[in-house]
């Protein structure tokens, strides 16, 4: 992507230092009520955060971490839980009725997958001219002028108007989807994944149509991608999203070059280094981000993180006996989902559940003979509890013996940097070995 290596940052002048958007303590929970639900998926569970007019900030992290939902719920087509929005000063989670239509027009939203966003029954022209039809823009003759200048806006011809969707590539797919959320004039656009379903040539032409727009029209953008290496040349500052919530925020290149975030440090590890100079340490994850309807009670990335904190009566265990122990916590938390479950425990009063009969052959596979009598000992009891018919309480008992301030307590958001970095991890106060000496010591195996 040779044309994606000018690089935008701080001296960026489109920036203006002007909030346009603060978010504060939001929230997005989907489902969770009735009495036999289960627990809510905690899509979005507490961020605040601030975009300035006229930056575009690029908000990361794996699939399922609530990216889209944070999106969705910034432009309102996902009523926030808990929380506020305020655009321009106006708080838009209040907004209903005449005074919410009047202010969609503000936000629009660029979806991910073009070939599944564009109703293919429409023309082009009626899919770009449709907003406009719904807030009652201009006269017809007006609408049709707008629309083709928007089509030439974003690279397509005038006679493209009344085709169809389907004659059209994905790159041109996804021209249409800009010109489409760019006809109200909006000043604030969420791109969701604009470029991640399109050929890697066609990636590069539409960021560069977009960073176009964005001078041209004075636009603010959130721009939503899975992976870092994605978002580096376009964004001013950048958000890392785990579990629902924001792990770091900072400025790109400082991010990039110096993360403070361990799992900032896990994704940024995960891009390949072309420099062999560059000294710096992969990290692998373990396991699978843990469920939304149940994360962790501390901080969300404890189940995983390369320099969680050890409990003070473990200090001298060795790292492969750690990462066992959280697998073996991973297990059990499993289980314990299952049971958390109403009609699960109906079904246990009732003699018929029978999933705990494996844990055995976990513990087999995870420990083996170097490990301390005193740990098996724990992993043991709690591997009873499981037999018994009670993840549950295993859950419970293994949280006894093994948590520390990460696994029981949420971190702060820790200035990290005389830029306002932001970041998410109980390693920032001074208690603690900061986050590069960990994972370095710990990736040497010490
Ligand atoms: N309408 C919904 N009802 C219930 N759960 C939902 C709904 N929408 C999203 N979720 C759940 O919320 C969590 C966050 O999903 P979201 O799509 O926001 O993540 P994402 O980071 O954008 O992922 P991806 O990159 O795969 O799009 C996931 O666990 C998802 O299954």
């Amino acid at each position: 992507m040779s044309e994606m290596t000018q690089q935008r940052g701080r001296s960026d002048p489109a920036v203006t230092g002007e909030t346009l958007v603060e978010v504060k303590e939001l929230k997005k929970y989907y489902g969770g009520q009735g009495l036999l639900a289960d627990p809510p998926v905690k899509a979005v569970d507490g961020v605040s955060f601030t975009i300035q007019r006229g930056e575009t900030l690029g908000l990361v992290g794996e699939s399922g971490c609530g990216k889209t939902t944070l999106g969705r719920t910034l432009v309102q087509l996902e009523n926030a839980t808990e929380g506020s929005v305020e655009f321009d000063g106006t708080d838009i989670t209040e907004l209903s009725g005449k005074r919410l239509k009047e202010w969609r027009r503000n936000a629009q939203i660029v979806f991910q997958d073009p070939e599944s966003s564009l109703n293919d029954r429409m023309t082009i022209g009626e899919i770009v001219r449709e907003p406009l039809d719904v807030h009652e823009v201009g006269s017809p003759r007006e609408r049709r002028e707008k629309v083709k200048d928007l089509l030439a806006q974003v690279g397509l011809q005038p006679e493209h108007y009344y085709r169809y969707p389907h004659q059209f590539s994905g790159g041109q797919r996804q021209r249409i989807g800009i010109a489409r959320a760019l006809a109200l004039e909006p000043e604030f656009v969420v791109l969701d994944e604009p470029v991640s379903a399109l050929d890697t040539s066609v990636q590069a032409k539409i960021l560069n149509l977009l960073e176009d727009l964005q001078d041209e029209y004075d636009l603010t953008y959130l721009f939503i991608a899975h992976d870092l290496s994605a978002v580096r040349h376009i964004c001013d500052r950048v958000a890392v999203m785990y579990l629902g919530k924001i792990m770091e925020l900072g400025l790109t290149e400082e991010l990039y070059t110096d993360p403070a975030n361990p799992y900032t440090h896990s994704l940024l590890s995960a891009i390949p280094v072309p420099d062999p100079t560059v000294d710096r340490e992969r990290i692998t994850l373990p396991g699978t981000p843990p469920s939304p309807r149940d994360p962790p009670t501390g901080c969300q990335f404890t189940t995983r993180c390369p320099a969680k904190i050890r409990p003070d009566d473990y200090q001298d265990l060795d790292p492969d006996t750690w990462i066992a122990i959280e697998q073996f916590r991973e297990v059990i938390r499993e289980r314990s989902r299952i049971d958390l479950s109403v009609r699960n425990r109906i079904r246990r009063q009732m003699g018929r559940f029978s999933r705990f009969d494996d844990i055995d052959e976990a513990v087999r596979d995870l420990f083996d003979d170097d490990v301390s009598d005193e740990v098996m000992d724990h992993i043991e009891q709690a591997a009873e509890h499981v037999k018994a018919g009670y993840p549950t309480r295993a859950r419970e008992y293994m949280g006894e013996q093994f948590d520390s301030v990460c696994d029981t307590t949420r971190p702060e958001l820790y200035p990290v940097s005389d830029t306002n970095r932001l970041s998410y991890c109980h390693r920032h106060a001074e208690e603690y070995d900061g986050v590069d000496a960990t994972i370095s010591r710990r990736s040497h195996g010490e």
